[in-house]
């Protein structure tokens, strides 16, 4: 029997099942270019299957410790195969070996607190015998999982994203009907074999690969679908929740975050955390650093240090240790990028370092003399690029930073206490991270945003209160 890694055709992950289909969609090596393997694409046929066979599935439920059974044992899978699993995102991603172990890493934590999160999942009480005349009764809340969740993530962190979604489904009862990205669903489809390993039941978890928007539309105008839980850009999510109708809907989307660089913190050490989280992932990360506010009196000496920071990055195979930065997603991808940047030197931008692309790789770019009409600064540029500048006041360094149509998170480096609080009540985002940048995340925390960048918080806590209905239940005595 060949070995994942052997496989060249994957079909599509149904009631525990493969099933081949007819079209396929190619998979590339996103530094090679080469197609590396093909896919099944669904049909509308096979989404009305898989969401059957969820549905028949969510009505056999299994003890909130059988569940944290299997996602414990899943997450034991994934640290076993650490290294094939981090091999899959070099090729699928194209995201550097170093990184994509920390992603497997980071997984199979996610597993394990949806799994210790799912034997938590309660209601409350509640004194209703303090309303007169309501003496005799007795009341309590319960949470009920809401049932079959659809599930559709990105294509920058395929495995952790998807744990982020599956492991709280799984953990508080429901069932997934999930849709990888088309650039990146081979990882999911190898996560789904190990959950069956570690005794999922079938039609728990269905994974469709194909065309997002093909499967999409399908899923939602399927009304057996109880929940939309998607990751991704903030024109699909807006898409997802004009037509999901009354149905919930979590969205982590798009973000252009922001960091505060103020005169009396260690300037060196500010300027390496920013090019450390400006790059990574070849800057195709939701919080990834776009907009650095630095203050004036050190605006100069930040610059110097951050390129030289950033002329130290090793770019180029994802397969070597070495390498800090790998290609994009696509040559498309580091094209558009492209564009951008020779737009904004066009309007007056200057390239500190970088600008140079080859085919998918896009060397990490530093920007200065940036303003907040050029379209790197206020829209998402989802690449390695980061735009510089300079603020006077601590007012003038808030109101720069809200000034965006995301708010997903932002960072602050200060040793103000006073001017870290205050940035922390004012600006408007989902977290605030005071003396880092805003790509801090641990899997454990409240993570979601606000306006453009979503509605909902992940980590598997707080997605678990998402993919639940919390009931009322009040016993006249
Ligand atoms: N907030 C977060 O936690 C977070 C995390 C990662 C990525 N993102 C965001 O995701 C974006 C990059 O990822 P991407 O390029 O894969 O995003 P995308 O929106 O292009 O695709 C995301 C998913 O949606 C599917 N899709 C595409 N069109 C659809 C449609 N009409 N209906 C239903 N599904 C559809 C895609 O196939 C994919 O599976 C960036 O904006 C980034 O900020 C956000
Ligand atoms: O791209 C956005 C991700 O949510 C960031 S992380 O990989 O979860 O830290």
């Amino acid at each position: 029997m060949q070995t994942f890694e052997q496989q060249k055709e994957f079909g599509l992950f149904i009631n525990n099942q493969t099933k081949m289909t007819e079209q396929k969609i190619n998979i590339l090596d996103k530094y090679s270019l080469q197609p590396i393997a093909q896919v099944a694409r669904a049909g509308k046929e096979d989404v009305e299957e898989a969401v059957r066979g969820a549905q028949e599935a969510f009505k056999t439920p299994l003890s909130p410790y059988e569940r944290y059974q299997i996602l414990q044992k899943a997450a034991a899978k994934l640290r076993e195969q650490q290294e094939g699993f981090a091999n899959l995102l070099v090729k699928e991603v194209g995201k550097p070996i170093n990184e994509s172990m920390g992603e497997v890493f980071r997984s199979a934590l996610t597993l394990e607190i949806a799994a210790e999160e799912g034997k938590r999942v309660a209601g409350e009480g509640v004194p209703i015998e303090a309303a007169p005349g309501s003496e005799n009764r007795r009341a309590y809340t319960v949470r009920k999982p809401v049932g079959v969740i659809a599930a559709i993530t990105p294509f920058n962190v395929p495995l952790n994203l998807v744990c982020h979604k599956i492991g709280p489904a799984l953990a508080s009862g429901n069932s997934v009907v999930l849709k990888p990205s088309d650039a990146t669903p081979l990882v999911a489809l190898k996560l789904a074999e190990i959950l069956k390993e570690a005794g999922l039941p079938t039609g728990k978890l269905q994974v469709l690969t194909g065309h997002g928007a093909e499967i999409g539309n399908w899923l939602l105008e399927n009304n057996k679908v109880n929940m939309f839980t998607f990751t991704g850009s903030t024109s699909v999510g807006k898409y997802i929740k004009e037509h999901a109708g009354l149905r919930k809907v979590a969205l982590e989307l798009g973000n252009n975050s922001a960091t505060i660089v103020h005169h009396d913190t260690d300037v060196q050490a500010a300027a390496k955390a920013v090019a450390l989280k400006s790059f990574n992932n070849a800057g195709q990360v939701c919080i990834s650093v776009q907009r650095v506010f630095v203050h004036r009196s050190v605006h100069d000496e930040f610059v110097q240090h951050l390129k030289k920071a950033t002329e130290s990055i090793q770019v180029g195979d994802p397969g070597k240790e070495t390498t800090d930065v790998g290609p994009m997603i696509s040559e498309d991808a580091a094209q558009r990028v492209e564009d951008w940047v020779a737009e904004a030197v066009h309007e007056g931008a200057k390239i500190q370092v970088g600008g140079q692309r080859k085919e998918a790789v896009f060397y990490p770019t530093v920007l200065t003399n940036v303003t907040e009409t050029m379209r790197v600064s206020y829209d998402e540029i989802f690449g390695p690029v980061v735009c510089v500048e300079a603020y006077t006041g601590t007012e003038e360094s808030i109101q720069k930073v809200n000034n965006s149509d995301y708010g997903l998170q932002a960072g602050i480096f200060t040793n103000d206490l006073n001017f870290a609080l205050q940035a922390a009540e004012e600006i408007e985002v989902g977290g605030v991270i005071i003396n880092d940048t805003p790509g801090y995340r641990v899997d454990h925390m409240p993570y979601g945003g606000v306006k453009n960048s979503g509605t909902g918080k992940e980590g598997p806590k707080y997605a678990i209160e998402e993919m639940t209905e919390e009931k009322l239940i009040v016993w006249n005595r």
